[in-house]
């Protein structure tokens, strides 16, 4: 079967996730069309060498994947530490700071992540980006009193330095979007942002705000595939954890 380009650049860059994988590990399963690639390839080595593995999974999509594919699943609740989480992500920029929600699971995916000795993004060159928010930014808000969050956020962003400042509330089929943990999504349409641990920040303090889509300092590395199969690693040599200014980035290109 021939992939197409976007696919051939997901799955290159899942099959150089998947050499970071061990026997016995507890696995963070993110949520999106990357990720979906690196779980049906993690599910083939499964079934190949027999390794003894457990997911935790980001989504009810990703529990419906892996469970579809014979991945083992536990709950976070019942695990003490996840080894790895494997994810994608809407925007990366040079510091690995993150956009992620595009699919509306941002909330697990933060939690998981957070619970992660390390996370590792898998991504294609569309998403690797000079400063985050060309991408509409997710933020995660209970539904309870959702306009009045909506309005506070909008004064919130009318002191922060970004470039644009609309938003959205995220529809599905029948009116608001319900996230998997029952919220409600609002996409802001920032263009960009100059000081994305701030803006983090301060949305996080709005009370009604559950999470916003902006993952600071939480990714340790990125892989980026590429259309001709070949994979570039970005990695950070400090603990994620560390301020960014702090973060020293190395580059790898491979074949
Ligand atoms: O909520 C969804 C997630 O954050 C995804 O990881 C993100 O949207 C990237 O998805 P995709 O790999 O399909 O571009």
């Amino acid at each position: 079967m021939s992939l197409s380009p976007a696919d051939q650049a997901k799955s290159a860059a899942s099959a150089r996730a998947l050499t970071l994988v061990e026997d016995g590990m507890t696995l963070g399963l993110g949520t999106g069309s990357t990720a979906g690639w690196f779980v049906r390839l993690l599910s083939e080595r499964i079934k190949r060498e027999r390794i003894r593995v457990t997911g935790v999974a980001t989504s009810s999509a990703t529990v419906w994947l892996a469970e579809e594919l014979g991945v083992p699943l536990c709950k976070l609740e019942d695990v003490e530490r996840i080894d790895l989480t494997v994810d994608g992500a809407d925007e990366f920029d040079a510091n690995l700071n993150l956009i992620k929600g595009g699919g509306a699971a941002l909330l697990q995916e933060k939690i998981v992540a957070a619970a992660s000795g390390r996370m590792v993004v898998i991504a294609d060159d569309s998403k690797r980006v000079a400063r985050l928010g060309a991408f509409p930014l997710p933020v995660e808000i209970v539904r309870f009193g959702w306009t009045s969050t909506r309005r506070a956020v909008q004064e919130l962003l009318n002191g922060m330095d970004v470039e644009g400042r609309e938003i959205s509330i995220r529809t599905g089929s029948a009116g608001p979007l319900v996230t998997d943990e029952g919220h409600f999504i609002l996409d802001l349409h920032l263009g960009q942002i100059n000081d994305a641990p701030r803006l983090a920040s301060a949305l996080n303090a709005i009370p009604g705000v559950v999470e916003s889509g902006l993952f600071i300092d939480m990714a340790s590395m990125v892989i980026i595939g590429k259309t001709d199969g070949k994979t570039e690693v970005i990695e950070r040599v400090v603990a994620p954890g560390t301020s960014v200014d702090q973060a020293e980035l190395m580059r790898n290109q491979d074949s």
